[in-house]
């Protein structure tokens, strides 16, 4: 890097709001030519009212994790005791914070304060004040090598707003796109780190997400290719590479606290697209070694043999399945109080470390966390939930999906030069087929679930992890068979888009948990998409099924496919005070037919169902993703006006610029999803790369959609979803909402986790008596 400027917005902490602005000098380790001003935290400190209050009394240290050895930035006295205090609206805060002495100091400043039965909360803010630095500042904002203001793909996009908002999203990786530090960063002696530094640039997902994400970067790749920045796809693959050769897999993040686990292993498919996209083989020579490593990683660690109770035949089949005996360092509140619930039965040393290890699976998994990953689905808050994860029992039908097209891109990127590993390959890949269709696949149902090893059987869960198999190029026979089961297979896809304002959601089961109704995420979306595409085109160049007279599309859904009764689907509201019908032909807020009166599902699409329903889908995500920012401060000169305070007041947006939110909501267009253990964060790197990816595959079927009137939203008290046409009055102007809207936090946040906190003090003090 030539020139480097990087501003860092500290926050430090709830009882101490101040902020600081620190301004560095490097050579940089990035690859990319130069450096510009960006503020790379967002962190806002909140004032604590108790901030001279006695700390609580603490559980039993967990057990020291052989993975993780650092004794500031992994489980142990001073991450638990700076968790108890509860100083950080998130708990990953402290954990990005570099030392801002030498870790000797920092462990001796510790060992000094007063004891646990005197230390307060304002005496653990005095400490992380004077020995943290600001979270994220060993990374640098980087200006992007061969931007062009007009990619090619924008040509495809037809609607002069959508193609502006094309180039404006386009634009976004300037925000988003970083490099390491080297002026910043630790030498683990003058002051210590959590970050694994990385040798290329890399694009991150945004927010709290400082660092580079393994599953993300392969939705953010997809965008960077539309964009034509193969430079920074090569990089982040390079830094992919680099990671394998030295840990032996991808960790889930660029974080030491992120080494026990990895996350949805999609290298190899960034490997692929990025070769298709480039032509560049060159990358082949260093990176089909380590794909094979990384395969091996998998295989190694992560496959178990299952009986099939259906054919009585073995199948080798991955999970994820972590190593894992403490609190996750960066979520180490939420484990805490996940484990010490005192409203919960008192776990004993081994079951909660079982839990602690189930926790992390499920980080593993890119759900973190999900019905699909529970026991049980009743009695769903987020506490008593998560008791329940049973990620370590469940073979998931997603991961060997990508595993079995991870193993046939590599037969196709071996092709003629290495003719043996191809073939080892393509039989590696038939043996994963044969496990997905016999263990995952129900023929009634016409879908494709998660594999139960403690009940030996399916479960019933359906998610949007039945359409992996179709993306990867899977397809049972049943569905061959006839276009009525292939429509069967996507019928829950076609009663979303004709009962709801938003786009596909995880699972129907509304728990709370972020990877849960009604919550609808980009990746899935994409994988949604590209399902449709792959199927062949004998069953789906018919039309769209219609319901019959009197019902509605849930009735084109085979019996028991979604584990739910009708009743119990979420709930679409159409105004102040009233929700759409929860049965009946009414329950349809489209119109009928084929195509015709999808709300924000663009024009009428000519060509088969999955066509119909492709086009639909795109045009549904990019209404959520554009009404959202707009919504939230986002405008477009002369072709999109920004909204009145007024308007930007409902969703406290009034300083705002527009949020690319990480999620959606299966409801609402206007706001982001909700739920989970942090706020909902804004960026957002996989959002930004299917919004390309949608404009350059579908950009000729999009049309501008009608977004909600925000003040409509104000004039009526709580519920929890918005803004749609109208039943009577399909694709026309916006009906009210009844939510009060934020665009920046929704979800378990730190008025609840004080709760929880409260509650764990107490329950842990009486155990002490
Ligand atoms: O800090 C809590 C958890 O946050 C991450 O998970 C979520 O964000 C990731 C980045 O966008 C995404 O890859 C993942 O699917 C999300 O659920 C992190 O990956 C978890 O490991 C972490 O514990």
């Amino acid at each position: 890097a030539s020139s480097v400027s990087s501003a860092a917005h500290s926050s430090t902490s709830k009882a101490h709001s101040s902020t600081s602005t620190a301004t560095a000098t490097s050579s940089g380790a990035a690859t990319s030519s130069s450096v510009s001003q960006v503020v790379v935290t967002t962190v806002t400190a909140t004032p604590s009212p108790s901030a001279a209050a006695l700390l609580p009394s603490q559980a039993v240290l967990p057990a020291t994790q052989a993975w993780c050895p650092s004794k500031i930035f992994c489980a142990g006295p001073l991450l638990q005791t700076i968790n108890i205090a509860n100083i950080f609206v998130d708990p990953k805060t402290v954990v990005d914070k570099p030392t801002a002495k030498t870790s000797k100091v920092v462990l001796a400043d510790f060992a000094a304060l007063p004891g646990n039965t005197s230390l307060t909360e304002q005496d653990v803010v005095n400490f992380v004040d004077a020995d943290f630095s600001g979270e994220g500042q060993e990374l640098m904002a980087v200006t992007l090598p061969g931007f062009q203001q007009t990619p090619p793909f924008l040509a495809n996009v037809t609607d002069p707003l959508l193609k502006a908002f094309a180039q404006t999203v386009h634009g976004f990786w300037s925000q988003l796109v970083r490099g390491t530090n080297s002026s910043t960063l630790c030498d683990g002696v003058k002051c210590e780190s959590s970050l694994i530094p990385l040798n290329h640039t890399f694009v991150v997902p945004g927010g709290r997400f400082r660092e580079q994400y393994y599953w993300d970067s392969f939705w953010i790749v997809e965008g960077l290719l539309e964009s034509q920045l193969f430079s920074i796809a090569n990089d982040t693959l390079q830094n992919f590479m680099d990671e394998i050769e030295h840990f032996g897999f991808i960790p889930n993040g660029g974080r030491i606290y992120y080494l026990n686990r990895s996350q949805p292993p999609l290298f190899i498919q960034m490997l692929a697209r990025y070769v298709a996209a480039s032509n560049d083989t060159s990358i082949l020579t260093r990176a089909l070694p380590l794909a094979e490593r990384e395969l091996l990683w998998w295989q190694t660690n992560r496959t178990v043999n299952v009986v099939s109770p259906f054919t009585n035949k073995t199948h080798a089949m991955a999970q994820y399945s972590v190593t894992n005996t403490a609190p996750r360092p960066e979520s180490y509140l939420t484990d805490y109080v996940t484990v010490h619930d005192p409203t919960q039965p008192i776990l004993n040393d081994t079951q909660g470390a079982a839990l602690y290890a189930e926790l992390a699976s499920g980080a593993e998994t890119g759900w973190d966390y999900s019905s699909r990953w529970l026991t049980a689905t009743t009695g769903t808050t987020t506490g008593t939930g998560l008791r329940q994860l049973n990620v370590k029992g469940t073979v998931p039908v997603d991961l060997n999906s990508i595993l079995y097209k991870n193993r046939l891109l590599m037969a196709q990127l071996y092709g003629t030069s290495n003719k043996t590993a191809a073939a080892r390959h393509t039989t590696a890949a038939a043996a994963i087929k044969e496990g997905v269709l016999d263990l995952f696949w129900n023929a009634t149902k016409l879908a494709f679930y998660d594999f139960n090893l403690g009940s030996n059987a399916r479960n019933d869960v359906f998610s949007t992890a039945t359409f992996y198999p179709f993306w990867s190029g899977i397809f049972p026979p049943e569905v061959l068979a006839n276009a009525t089961n292939a429509f069967g297979a996507f019928s829950a896809l076609n009663m979303v888009l004709n009962r709801y304002n938003g786009t596909m959601p995880v699972t129907f089961i509304e728990t709370g948990l972020q990877w849960d109704a009604p919550n609808a995420w980009p990746p899935h979306q994409y994988i949604a998409l590209q399902a449709l595409r792959a199927l062949p085109a004998n069953v789906t160049s018919g039309a769209l099924p219609t319901p019959a007279a009197g019902a509605n599309t849930f009735s084109l859904i085979p019996a028991g496919q979604l584990g739910v009764d009708e009743s119990a689907l979420p709930v679409q509201n159409l105004g102040p005070t009233t929700n759409a019908s929860t049965s009946g032909p009414t329950a349809d807020i489209s119109g009928r037919g084929a195509g015709a009166g999808v709300v924000n599902g663009g024009n009428a699409t000519t060509g088969g169902w999955a066509n119909v329903l492709g086009a639909q889908l795109a045009n549904r995500y990019v209404a959520g993703v554009l009404c959202s920012w707009h919504a939230t401060g986002g405008q477009i000169p002369g072709l999109l006006p920004r909204l009145s305070d007024a308007e930007l007041n409902v969703t406290q947006s009034t300083t705002n610029t527009g949020n690319m939110f990480e999620k959606f909501s299966i409801s609402d267009i206007d706001s982001a999803g909700r739920g989970g253990e942090y706020t909902v964060q804004a960026g957002f790197g996989w959002t930004n790369g299917v919004l390309l990816w949608v404009a350059s595959n579908y950009g000729g079927q999009l049309v501008a959609p009608v977004c909600p009137d925000l003040l409509a939203l104000t004039a009526s008290p709580s519920s929890s979803s918005s803004a749609g046409p109208s039943a009577t009055a399909p694709g026309s102007s916006s009906s009210p909402s009844t939510t009060a809207k934020t665009g920046a936090a929704v979800g378990l946040t730190t008025s609840s986790l004080r709760v929880l906190g409260a509650l764990v003090a107490c329950a842990v003090a009486y155990v002490a008596l």
